[in-house]
């Protein structure tokens, strides 16, 4: 069984920002979180990458890197995986494909093992990730629903993610994504802030990802988010 199946809750940390003053990896490893992701679009680099990941990586919970580029892949055996993003809804094959054949032609140090990868629909035309693969945003629920169903039964996705990141998502899109797939693990990521929108969108969502607040609030607001997760978790199954 893969490691995200038992995921309630991740938080994504963004190398290019910092933690609140005073608070530490160790801090964000003892929220109850399920596991650290570590990636951002913007100010991306193998350097920041490699720094919170060693740092991430001595505490006792799953680390994975997510990159947005091929430089900003790091090796080491201090995390346990990589996921990668393919966007079924880019305006630009190169995040589809493209990005990851480069990221393969350069790379000679791909763990295959420890290798996956995450099908976004990306739906906040707001955010850095939707202009940097101009994704196409306008999309109701059955266009969602479609490429969850898509990225599940054509693509072979065992990971699709809902990501509205920097704003709370609308329920019945990520009602829909749910709906549509059968095996395939649902991430909701995107303006989680509280114990109440963390509950939302985990009775829809297998795993919720909290972004910015870790960032912009801290722990102990991350910590009612994964309260927030683990009682929808507890109600819907
Ligand atoms: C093939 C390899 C190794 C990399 C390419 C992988 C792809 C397709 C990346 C596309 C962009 C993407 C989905 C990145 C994942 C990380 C992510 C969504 C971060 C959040 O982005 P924003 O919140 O918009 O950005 P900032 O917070 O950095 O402004
Ligand atoms: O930063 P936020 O809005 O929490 O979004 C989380 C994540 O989905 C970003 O990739
Ligand atoms: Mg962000």
């Amino acid at each position: 069984m893969s490691d995200w199946a038992d995921w309630d809750h991740i938080v994504k940390i963004d190398p290019d920002k910092t933690l609140v003053d005073g608070e530490t990896f160790e801090d964000v490893a003892a929220t109850g979180t399920d596991a650290i992701e570590v990636g951002g679009t913007t100010g991306m680099t193998e350097e920041k990458m490699k720094r919170v990941v060693d740092a991430c990586g001595k505490h006792d919970i799953p680390v994975y890197i997510e990159p947005s580029n091929p430089a900003s892949v790091v090796h080491s055996d201090r995390h346990d995986g990589y996921l990668i993003p393919v966007v079924m809804n880019a305006g630009d094959v190169a995040w589809i494909t493209g990005a990851h054949k480069e990221w393969i032609r350069i790379d000679d140090e791909i763990d295959w093992s420890r290798t996956f990868t995450e099908a976004y629909i990306v739906m906040n035309p707001e955010a850095s990730v939707a202009s940097y693969t101009q994704a196409n945003c306008d999309l109701d629920a059955a266009d969602v629903a479609a490429y969850a169903e898509a990225a599940e039964h054509l693509l072979g996705q065992e990971i699709v993610y809902v990501e509205y990141s920097g704003m709370l998502g609308d329920t019945d899109i990520v009602a829909a994504a749910a709906d549509a797939l059968d095996d395939a693990t649902l991430f909701y990521g995107g303006g989680i802030h509280d114990y109440e929108s963390a509950r939302t969108m985990a009775q829809h969502a297998d795993t919720i990802v909290v972004g910015d607040l870790v960032h912009d609030e801290g722990v102990e607001a991350v910590r009612e988010t994964v309260q927030g997760a683990k009682d929808a978790t507890a109600t819907v199954r």
